[in-house]
């Protein structure tokens, strides 16, 4: 494998994840001490040598690009206000990802898996379950997205497995959490930031991310910043290519009772260029209920989050986020 073409030294750990997929025990034994170390630091990692093929990735950037280049008119047609689970489009400033600061400067487009409106789940009311919003008229927009959802579907499940492993746990344990997971699939484009921001305004506002796992593909624009408590400032998490920047959600830190952290991180497009961003969030199975390991809790040690269902939570955050 050629090296790494990283001119300064990350403040955040790479992982080589290759040994999921092919790797004996040991090499995966390996992997999973790397994971283990990066989230009870910090939950935020590179990854590389993942798997997804670099022309898909670019043809998702592309696909992005072109699908927020399109007229305003084009992309309030899809509106996600349209939608009943919450697919399509998102002007900006929709969002507010930290309590108290001005809304995020950037738009979006949600999508997730195709779920016919007739599906049981749908009809049964399970959040953000249903038939996504399609653009018209760009060729080749729905069959990139649609094989990239299904990639990084499996990456994001192979990435719990050996989550699972890294806490001495059998590589089955999240086996119920990944039976019919969910997941989102965002796209954000961010305009640089004006030179007279309102004080406090963001690309997106300091937040956690809800789910389990995130996989986030970024652009050459840099800007994403990552909250170091300890030190109480921000390590940026510059853009290195063919990697993913991986973090863990909010679900893991309350499997874990807070040893893995889900830690705060936010973006800020100071680059004079517009920034497209690729986030996918494998949120698992809405039904599963996340409650904290029994291997987690040492002794006199007591659960700081309540047992909650993956949608409780979701549901939760999105409440919280959208007003
Ligand atoms: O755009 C990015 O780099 C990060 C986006 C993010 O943190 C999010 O959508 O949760
Ligand atoms: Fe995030």
């Amino acid at each position: 494998m050629s090296p790494l073409p990283t001119s300064a030294p990350l403040g955040l750990p790479l992982i080589d994840v290759g040994p999921l997929r092919d790797g004996d025990t040991a090499a995966r034994a390996g992997v999973a001490r790397a994971l283990r170390a990066a989230c009870e630091e910090r939950g935020f990692f590179y990854i590389h040598n993942h798997g997804v093929p670099e022309a898909l990735i670019a043809e998702v950037f592309a696909a992005t690009e072109a699908f927020f280049d399109q007229p305003m008119s084009a992309k309030l047609a899809l509106d996600k206000s349209l939608s009943a689970c919450s697919r399509g489009y998102e002007p900006l400033r929709a969002q507010t990802l930290e309590a108290g600061a001005p809304p995020d400067l950037k738009e979006s487009f949600y999508l997730g898996e195709e779920v016919p409106s007739d599906d049981p789940r749908v009809r049964a009311g399970r959040f953000n379950m249903g038939p996504n919003q399609w653009p018209a008229d760009l060729p080749g927009f729905r069959e990139t997205m649609t094989t990239y959802f299904e990639t990084a579907h499996a990456l994001g499940a192979t990435i719990v497995r050996a989550l699972a492993e890294s806490l001495d746990l059998p590589a089955g344990h999240f086996e119920g959490y990944l039976t019919e997971a969910a997941a989102t699939l965002r796209l954000l484009h961010y305009p640089p930031q004006p030179g007279n921001p309102s004080p406090g305004e963001k690309g997106c506002g300091e937040h956690t991310d809800f789910g389990g796992v995130t996989l986030l593909l970024q652009d050459d624009s840099g800007g994403l910043q990552v909250r170091d408590a300890a030190a109480g400032r921000w390590i940026d998490a510059p853009p290195v290519p063919g990697t993913y920047v991986v973090n863990i959600g909010d679900l893991f830190a309350r499997w874990t009772n807070g040893r893995y952290h889900s830690t705060l991180h936010r973006v800020i497009n100071v680059s004079g260029r517009e920034r497209h961003s690729v986030p996918f969030f494998f949120t698992g199975n809405p039904m599963h209920l996340v409650e904290c390991l029994p291997t987690c809790l040492a002794d006199g040690e007591s659960p700081k989050f309540p047992p909650v269902t993956v949608e409780e939570h979701l549901k939760a955050c999105y409440r919280r986020t959208y007003g």
